[in-house]
This record gives structure tokens, C-alpha cells and sequence, in this order.
């Protein structure tokens, strides 16, 4: 069967990675969590104590940076294991910041159109299907409302056993939407020829199910 590209692009905790990683399961396709990209330069910023809003030093950090993306999720930072690292709070922050610096994204995009190509692949992100596989045969815009986001982002942590603030959930999320809209560089927006997936009322496999179909559509 002929294999395809997917980008899926969207807002904060629209359920972008968790269906990304359920289809690729399911269509045999390789899932590359651009966001985890751009977490493991604020990491590294943070553990080399750069301040976030620095951006010629965050640039210069760039040079030392050896990201992996492994099988199964699993990311690494210089061959070191930061998948769990890389989901702390100020990370999330620090890599909305550091994301609108040009010379940070140009670094990451040109991995991740090289891990891309040779198709079987979904991307999630901001701006796949803008900029980084414009080309993509099928584009999601997944989004729902910031209430609901907040929600399901509240019991994730509190399944996992992490302290959780809802009304300060919806803030982060909020700022952070914010910042990835409005700034100047690859700003995050709906692609032209995307589909926009509203999931707000949607359970998890009828999500997963409705981009089978739209897969299917592309692949006969
Ligand atoms: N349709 C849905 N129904 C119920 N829960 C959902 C649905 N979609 C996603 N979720 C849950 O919402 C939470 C956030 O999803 P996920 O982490 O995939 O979002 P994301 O868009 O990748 O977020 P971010 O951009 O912040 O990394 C997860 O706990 C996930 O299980
Ligand atoms: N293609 C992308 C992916 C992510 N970002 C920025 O990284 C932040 C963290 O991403 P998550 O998907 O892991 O939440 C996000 O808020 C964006 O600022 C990006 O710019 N482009």
C-alpha cells in the first residue's frame, strides 16, 4: 500500500501526540513528536543555566545539541534518556520561547524533513503542515475547546500522580497558544488545505477512527 505523509498541527493538549502515535501504530508509520524537539533545546538552555529570552545564547547552544528520536518515543539529548525530563513545566514554557527564534527553528526543521523523508511518517507539531512537509498528502488542524483541553490535560495529571492546578492549566495553555500564534517566525495556523478536526466532543477512538478513514481516502 502506497505510504503517505501526515501532518497534524494544532494547539496545546488538543490530543495531537496521542492520536499521531495511535495511528502510526496502527498504519505501521514512523511518529515524530516535533514538540519533543523543541523541549530538548529548552532543556538544555535550562540545564546550562541560559536564560530562555537570551536568544544569541540560546543559538550558540545549538552546535551542542545531538537530538535523537527513537523508536517507541523515547528521546534523547546527547544520548541521554530526557523523555520524562523534557515534560516539566518551565520546559514547556522555555520551549515556547525558545521556538520563535529563527535560528532554532531552521536547526530542527531540517531533521525533521530529513527523518521525514521516504514518507510513512506523522508529524505533530505547529507548523507541519505550513512549513516543515508542506507537501504532506493529508494535513489534520486538531483542535477543542481550551475548557476541554484543560480538562483532559488536569486528569492526565492527576492519573499520574502529578500536582494539578486546572484554572492554572488553562492559563499555561492559554499563554502558550498565544505565543505560538503570534509570533513572527513559522507562526502556528491552520494550512490552507488542512482539515480542521474539532475533538472537543469526540472520545479518543472515533478520533483515531475518522483519520483512518480520511487515511484510507488518500492511500486507495
Ligand atoms: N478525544 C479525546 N478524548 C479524550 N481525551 C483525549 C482526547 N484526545 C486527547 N485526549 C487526552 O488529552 C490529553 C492531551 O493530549 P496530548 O498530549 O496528545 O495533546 P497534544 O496536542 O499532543 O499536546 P501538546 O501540544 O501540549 O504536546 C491526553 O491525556 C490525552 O489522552
Ligand atoms: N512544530 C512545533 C512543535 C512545537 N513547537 C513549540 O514547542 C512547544 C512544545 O510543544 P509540545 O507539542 O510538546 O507541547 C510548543 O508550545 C511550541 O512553542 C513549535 O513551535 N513547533
Amino acid at each position: 500500500m502506497k505510504k503517505i505523509s501526515i501532518a497534524i498541527d494544532g494547539p496545546a493538549a488538543a490530543g495531537k501526540s496521542t492520536i499521531a502515535k495511535m495511528v502510526a501504530h496502527n498504519l505501521g508509520y514512523t511518529y515524530i513528536d516535533t514538540g519533543a524537539m523543541y523541549r530538548c533545546v529548552a532543556y538544555y538552555a535550562l540545564r546550562h543555566n541560559v536564560n530562555f529570552h537570551d536568544e544569541e545564547a540560546v543559538n550558540a547552544l545549538l552546535k551542542d545539541i545531538k537530538i535523537g528520536m527513537l523508536p517507541g518515543g523515547r528521546v534523547t539529548l546527547n544520548d541521554e534518556d530526557v523523555t520524562s525530563s523534557i515534560r516539566a513545566n518551565e520546559v514547556s514554557m522555555g520551549a515556547s520561547i525558545v521556538s520563535s527564534y529563527a535560528k532554532v527553528r531552521s536547526f530542527l526543521v531540517s531533521q525533521q524533513r530529513e527523518l521525514a523523508k521516504g514518507g510513512g511518517v506523522i508529524l505533530d507539531g505547529r507548523d507541519i503542515g505550513t512549513v516543515v512537509l508542506p507537501h504532506a498528502e493529508l494535513k489534520i488542524y486538531q483542535v477543542a475547546s481550551i475548557e476541554c483541553r484543560a480538562l483532559r490535560r488536569h486528569k492526565e495529571n492527576l492519573e499520574r500522580g502529578i500536582p494539578s492546578d486546572l484554572e492554572e492549566i488553562k492559563k499555561e495553555i492559554a499563554d502558550r497558544d498565544h505565543a505560538d500564534m503570534t509570533r513572527e517566525v513559522s507562526p502556528l495556523k491552520k494550512a490552507d488545505d488542512a482539515i480542521e478536526l474539532d475533538t472537543s466532543d469526540m472520545t479518543l477512538d472515533e478520533v483515531v477512527a475518522h483519520v483512518m478513514d480520511l487515511v484510507s481516502a488518500r492511500v486507495a
